[in-house]
């Protein structure tokens, strides 16, 4: 890829992002890496990214084509000012903060700087994550397909023109995995509770949550047409679902906790 990259935070999705660029289309060595964290930065060098502790080390000939904010959401007022000489030269700023909105970036980097926020996911990691991108409307098509390439290598992207779906994007796929592990968490903790050896219990809860979700993207069907075929008459599964399905079960629980993630965005913002 001839575009250099600046990434700024390199915690658990800095490096999920930098483990799927590397992976596929990225040259390392195009990669410069700021983040503090000696242990997190570690991590980029060791993938062959130029790392530094701090924006001040950067070679000063460096002009980064494509600037990611992969920070803590409270860092950014502390951390867009030191990013401004290094932005000057047009650069496309995509940021994964949770909450921020453009309209930050902008104040930092002008009012006709490029910028894209973009809401990725954990298993991005595995490059099986969602990514959901909106724009300021000043990237260039060229950008525009540079983080198209960029979000690809790590997942699913989807586009959105409507900013303020950010924060429900955030509360659903964002925050999502975590609702998922729970699941897992939960389920195994059943079955443990049902009687099965905790190693099998937990490998059960896993194996069957990550195929179900495979065979939710690879059929046809929608999810409730899944259920349904798994649900014989007066069977395990009608007995179980009857639980999770009554009034008070799983969907108002998932509303509820999407409600929550979805606020706490916009607090963020
Ligand atoms: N985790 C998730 O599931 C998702 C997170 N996000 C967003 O991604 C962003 C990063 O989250 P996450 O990776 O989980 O957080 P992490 O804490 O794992 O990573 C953030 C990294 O940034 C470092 N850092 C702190 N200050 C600076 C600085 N001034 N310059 C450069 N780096 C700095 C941190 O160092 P130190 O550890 O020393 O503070 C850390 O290494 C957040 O804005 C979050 O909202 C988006 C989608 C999903
Ligand atoms: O919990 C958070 O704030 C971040 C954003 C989405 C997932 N993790």
């Amino acid at each position: 890829m001839s575009s250099s990259i600046l990434l700024v935070g390199s915690g658990k999705m800095g490096q999920a992002m930098l483990g799927g660029w590397v992976d596929t289309f990225v040259t390392p060595s195009d990669v410069v890496v700021v983040d503090p964290n000696v242990e997190n930065l570690a991590v980029a060098k060791a993938l062959g990214c130029i790392g530094h502790q701090s924006p001040v080390d950067i070679d000063g000939s460096f002009q980064p084509e494509v600037i990611v904010l992969a920070v803590k959401p409270q860092m950014m007022v502390d951390v867009l000012p030191t990013f401004q000489t290094l932005a000057a030269n047009g650069a496309l700023i995509i940021s994964i903060a949770a909450g921020t909105g453009i309209a930050q970036f902008e104040t930092a980097f002008g009012a006709t700087a490029s910028i894209i926020r973009a809401m990725p996911n954990t298993p991005a990691a595995v490059r099986h994550g969602m990514i959901v991108c909106c724009q300021n409307g000043h990237a260039s098509s060229a950008q525009l397909e540079i983080c198209d390439k960029l979000m690809t290598a790590i997942g699913t992207v989807a586009w959105i023109d409507d900013e303020k779906l950010m924060d429900a994007v955030t509360g659903l796929s964002g925050s999502g995995p975590a609702y998922v592990f729970h699941m897992i968490e939960a389920m195994a903790a059943a079955g443990v509770r049902a009687g099965l050896p905790e190693d099998l219990a937990e490998t059960l809860a896993e194996v069957t949550v990550a195929g179900a979700g495979k065979l939710a993207i690879a059929s046809d069907e929608p999810a409730s047409k899944l259920r349904e075929n798994v649900t014989s008459p007066n069977g395990t599964t009608a007995a179980g679902l009857a639980v999770l399905m009554a009034e008070d079960g799983l969907g108002p629980l998932i509303e509820k906790t999407v409600a929550a993630a979805t606020k706490r965005s916009k607090e963020l913002g």
